[in-house]
């Protein structure tokens, strides 16, 4: 049996519409003159998380019958009222391997069609089309769902616009850190064109354009937190995935040089950064998700149906509710200054990870247990260790050990996060190492300029969800689930799949 929920589609069978002869098959096996035939196209689970549209034809000899079967089929589909039935698409040609055009005309506009979905396709021209486009242009009401085709930078355009528009729409000042934002109600569906894709593998399990198809077609929903960055009372970014400063902060920077390398350039920069070892110091503060439930060290994932998720989610909003009701002012998250920490050090690498990050490179993530739609976000502080402890450090990234079992590294889970490098930091801070710092000012820009002189230049670079943000004091927040996907996150294995 296939639930109604998976079916993808209902085509009433002509016998010179099937090539390959296999209706007039059934019609001789038979034996009998069949009235009429009808094939359903349902979702098929495959090995590692993927989906197949799958196809089973009926033939049936009372043609009223076979009429009724397809035109209740029909009716059930049609007041699934999850299902989108207008999409607006956007496709970026630059992006990964630059197949994006090819993979959406190849593999997913003929799904679409099947499945009865109109669609208007851009195609983008220069980076922020889409971001733009939706910002000022789009025609929102007339859609149902809008459609990324590319990768994380993509993606990233996407929820800028969306969240922007839905902001501004309801007078939210975006500048400020402590406002509420509102969630986006136009679904996202993610089709994998890009170098890491770590959000779309992050919340289907696998990269794989047809399986994101099939999830958009049959209405899937998930929801996702969603880190609004700041510097003092700048808007910068929004990120849903990773933060990271030091290590992948540089990684990334080093890697935009090399895009024409196209995905290969993480793994060149990967290495070299790895070998170039640079500490960086700071002080990072956080407020610990104190009331909710989970931690970053369980053993239980974010999976399909997350109770944790579910629970957090909806005591977050309660506790929203009374606030309100109390006349209070919207203090953001409900929790007094006393709660803050700080830790003040030499980092070789600080990662917020909002969801799991796993991605075909590491396919458990940097927070294999951090959570899609919880309200949080997994603080990861790497301290200043030899290149060796570094390695095993990273190494965990692609193995089953505990990555974060290690003395140099600890991790918390986070509603807000601040950063201030060293150089950064107050008057009375700076006051006590006056003189070391402007001689190491002076070395450090030196060192930016000649990297081989092996010196730790003073800052690094946030690398937000694969983009280079321009400050590096920032103060990052938490707003749970934000923004909504045409996904479901990472299902269990079926007793099917595992057989297979
Ligand atoms: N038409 C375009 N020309 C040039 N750049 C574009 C265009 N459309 C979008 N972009 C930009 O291209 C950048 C990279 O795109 P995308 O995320 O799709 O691929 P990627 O960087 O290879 O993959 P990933 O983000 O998964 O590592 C994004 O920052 C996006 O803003
Ligand atoms: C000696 C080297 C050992 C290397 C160990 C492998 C560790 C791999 C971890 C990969 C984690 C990816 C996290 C995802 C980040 C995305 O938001 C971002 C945008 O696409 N991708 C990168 O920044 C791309 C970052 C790629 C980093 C390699
Ligand atoms: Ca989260």
């Amino acid at each position: 049996s296939v639930p109604v929920s998976e079916l993808v589609a209902v085509r009433e069978e002509e016998e010179e519409n099937r090539d390959d002869g296999s209706w007039k098959k059934i019609k001789e096996s038979e034996g009998q003159d069949c009235g009429q035939a009808f094939t359903v196209l349902y979702v098929e689970r495959c090995q590692r998380h993927r989906w197949r549209c799958a196809e089973v034809t009926f033939a049936c000899a009372d043609e009223a019958l076979c009429q009724l079967w397809v035109s209740s089929i029909r009716e059930q589909l049609a007041t699934n009222t999850s299902r989108p039935e207008h999409l607006l698409v956007y496709i970026n040609p630059c992006g990964g391997k630059r197949k994006a055009e090819h993979i959406y005309e190849l593999k997913v506009a003929p799904l679409f069609a099947r499945a009865g979905i109109r669609t208007h396709v851009i195609v983008t021209e220069y980076a922020n089309h889409a971001r733009d486009h939706l910002k000022t242009e789009a025609e929102l009401k007339k859609f149902d769902g809008v459609v990324c085709v590319g990768g994380d930078g993509m993606f990233s355009e996407i929820i800028h616009g969306l969240i922007w528009r839905t902001q501004i729409d309801n007078g939210i000042d975006l500048n400020c850190p402590e406002e509420t934002l509102l969630p986006c109600s136009l679904r996202i569906g993610i089709i994998p064109a890009g170098s890491t894709d770590c959000i779309c593998f992050a919340t289907v399990g696998t990269n794989d354009p047809v399986t994101s198809a099939l999830h958009i077609i049959v209405g899937d929903s998930q929801p996702l937190d969603v880190c609004s960055v700041h510097h003092n009372s700048l808007f910068l970014r929004y990120s849903v995935s990773l933060l990271g400063y030091g290590f992948y902060g540089d990684v990334l920077t080093d890697s935009e040089r090399k895009r024409w390398m196209g995905p290969a350039r993480y793994d060149l920069s990967g290495v070299k950064m790895f070998l170039t070892h640079h500490y960086y110091e700071g002080t990072v503060s956080y407020l610990p998700a104190r009331d909710a439930i989970g931690t970053p060290r369980d053993a239980a994932r974010c999976r399909s149906g997350c109770a944790v998720c579910k629970h957090n989610g909806e005591k977050l909003s309660e506790t929203a509710e009374r606030y309100k009701m109390d006349g209070a002012l919207d203090s953001g998250d409900h929790e007094s200054d006393s709660e803050w920490r700080t830790i003040r050090g030499k980092f070789l690498a600080i990662n917020g990870a909002s969801m799991s990050c796993a991605c075909p490179r590491s396919p458990k993530g940097l927070s294999p247990a951090a959570h899609l739609a919880d309200g949080t976000t997994d603080l990861i502080l790497v301290r200043k260790c030899s290149r060796f402890d570094f390695l095993r450090h990273l190494l965990r990234h692609t193995s089953k050990d505990d990555q974060f079992d290690l003395n140099f590294v600890e991790v918390h889970r986070v509603r807000r996060f601040r950063f201030t490098p060293r150089h950064c930091q107050s008057d009375s801070d700076l006051e006590l190492d006056l003189r070391e710092s402007g001689k190491r000012q002076i070395f450090s820009q030196i060192c930016r300029d000649h990297p081989a002189c092996g010196c730790t230049p003073a800052y690094s670079s946030w690398n937000c969800d694969g983009e280079i943000l321009t400050h590096t004091a920032i103060d990052v927040r938490v707003h749970c689930q934000l923004i909504k996907l045409f996904a479901r996150g990472i299902e269990e294995p079926t007793v099917f799949e595992d057989l297979a």
